[in-house]
């Protein structure tokens, strides 16, 4: 019987290695933060380095930076002069993203926001993104999305993590009243495939990303 981290372990040494300085983001980010699955790790972190590369964006906006993982991805691909800006609400992990941010030597080229990320987007209008990385309080995928979606070039990509919500996405998943996160995660996934804005692919990895191109 082949489990999922077998599979993951598997897909993992036949990838791209991650290059040391992630490692060492992800072991600290694992030995001092509550949560550490939160953040990107090595598989999910080189499919957003790959889609950075091939896209070669010139604005890229991450909506939850939590220690920076994805954010340090994110940026692996950046057009000459590209620039990434991402959201943080917890001034606590500002030290360590700064940190990172400087020792993969990013710091002229990324701008970490701490607030809220609806008040921080409202700072952001005049910005076209071509790549965005909506990862916070799920409850507001929604929100996130309509902020956004007018300022994403025809032809960039918005991904959306954690769309499966543990498997709790999926209908027959019988949920508690007061499930309001799991609800806003279902709504918003049903959502998006009504909207011609957006062309939608629901990749079943990790915890689910839904990649969602720009028409
Ligand atoms: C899943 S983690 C982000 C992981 C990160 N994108 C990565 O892949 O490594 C979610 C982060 O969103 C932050 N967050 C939650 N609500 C937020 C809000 N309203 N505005 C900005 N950040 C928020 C949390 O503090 C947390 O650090």
């Amino acid at each position: 019987m082949t489990t999922d981290d077998q599979i993951l372990a598997y897909a993992n040494d036949h990838s791209e290695p991650e290059p040391p300085l992630l490692y060492q983001l992800w072991r600290e980010t694992h030995l001092q933060l509550l949560m550490p699955r939160m953040a990107t790790g090595h598989w999910q972190g080189r499919l957003l380095s790959m889609l950075s590369h091939l896209m070669r964006p010139r604005r890229v906006l991450e909506i939850g930076t939590f220690t920076g993982y994805a954010t340090l991805c994110l940026a692996e691909g950046l057009a000459e002069g590209g620039h990434v800006h991402t959201i943080e609400i917890n001034p606590e992990r500002e030290s360590r993203i700064r940190r990172y941010v400087a020792q993969a030597g990013l710091a002229a080229a990324v701008t970490l926001h701490i607030g809220n990320a609806s008040d921080v987007l409202g700072g952001l209008v005049g910005e076209v993104w071509d790549l965005v990385f909506i990862d916070a309080d799920k409850i507001n995928n929604g929100r996130y999305f309509d902020l956004v979606i007018e300022q994403v070039r025809p032809g960039g990509l918005l991904i959306v993590d954690n769309v499966l919500w543990g498997g709790k996405a999926l209908p027959d998943y019988v949920l508690k009243a007061n499930d309001h996160d799991t609800r806003a995660v279902r709504a918003f996934n049903d959502q998006v495939q009504r909207d011609p804005r957006v062309v939608p692919l629901l990749l079943p990895v990790r915890d689910g990303l839904l990649l969602l191109r720009r028409c």
